[in-house]
């Protein structure tokens, strides 16, 4: 929301970034849950006053606005799923305050996964995973909404059933042709959902966190194919294009699905001396390294949707 102010334009936004809080939930039947998020939030507001005269009676404090994260969270007397608690507390401040336009809010969660004990599942014990669940969540006045879900950090990486060929070879190209390579990944996914407003959100408990673990499936499953022969990946560009399509297909209420894929070289190991060769590359022993990387990211939308 732009200002017009002596003939210039003017932008401006506050907020609180990197709230911390965790929640436990204690249940009847002895077993605990736990959250824990990392909460960033946005506020869009009339409140130009505050930087033109020094007058800051329309302002929102950011201390109020982290003090509200944990007033919310105290609030939430069952779990929820991250997305959940985004739009409630993004509803919040758009809802108390007059002065607020739109809420923007930030979410990465730490993955604390229930410990198993002996193959049991542990009541009060956890441990920590790798890829993080995030969520941005833009709330209007009016009621509009954008609910976008990701995944930060989920490595992959197969032992074959990759190559690349066929790409443009010029006097700058040393890179040769194979069909025979390891592919690895860091993936880095978000995904819009087709939800405009908080009333056409899904009330089933926990909705969000079930759809997050099933496109985080979906995403794996496509990236290595079938269990006993996989599936060949030509390329990153075209195993990520799979990947963006299975989350499509799959989920109708996904309106849009952007991947982020660095090509995380393993590079073949050949070492000799001038008389002897030392080690001879044979699809074994690779260097990794993610220094340089490739990088190769896309949105893939339904027509009438944008990321
Ligand atoms: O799958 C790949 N895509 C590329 O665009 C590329 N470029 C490169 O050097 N290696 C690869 N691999």
């Amino acid at each position: 929301m732009a200002n017009k102010i002596e003939g210039l334009s003017f932008e401006q936004r506050q907020g609180k970034q990197r709230v911390r809080v965790a929640r436990v939930w204690r249940n009847n039947d002895g077993c605990h849950s736990i959250v824990e998020w990392n909460v960033g939030i946005s506020l869009l507001s009339d409140c130009v006053n505050a930087y033109t005269r020094g007058d800051n009676s329309d302002l929102v404090t950011t201390d109020t606005m982290k003090n509200t994260v944990y007033v919310k969270a105290k609030e939430c007397k069952e779990e929820l799923s991250v997305e959940e608690f985004a739009v409630r507390l993004a509803k919040h401040f758009t809802s108390l305050y007059q002065q607020v336009t739109t809420a923007i809010v930030k979410i990465v969660e730490k993955p604390w996964e229930r410990a198993y004990v002996d193959g049991q599942p542990h009541e009060h014990g956890f441990k920590l995973g790798s890829e993080k669940h995030t969520t941005e969540v833009i709330f209007e006045k009016s009621g509009a909404l954008r609910l976008t879900s990701g995944i930060e950090g989920l490595s992959l990486l197969k032992t074959t059933k990759s190559g690349f060929e066929g790409f443009i070879r010029d006097k700058y190209t040393a890179l040769p042709d194979t069909r025979e390579r390891i592919l690895a990944t860091e993936i880095t996914a978000s995904w819009k959902y087709q939800y405009e407003s908080i009333f056409s959100i899904p009330q089933k408990p926990l909705y969000f966190t079930e759809r997050y673990l099933n496109v985080k499936k979906a995403l794996a499953d496509t990236f290595y194919g079938p269990p006993k022969e996989g599936v060949y990946s030509p390329s990153v560009q075209s195993t990520l294009f799979h990947m963006a399509k299975t989350v499509l297909k799959g989920f109708p209420d996904i309106a849009a699905v952007q991947l982020k894929m660095p090509n995380i070289h393993f590079l073949p190991v050949n070492l000799s001396n001038t008389d002897n060769t030392i080690v001879k590359f044979e699809d074994d022993v690779y260097l990794p390294t993610d220094e340089p990387h490739g990088s190769i990211e896309a949105t893939l939308s339904r027509f009438w949707s944008k990321m």
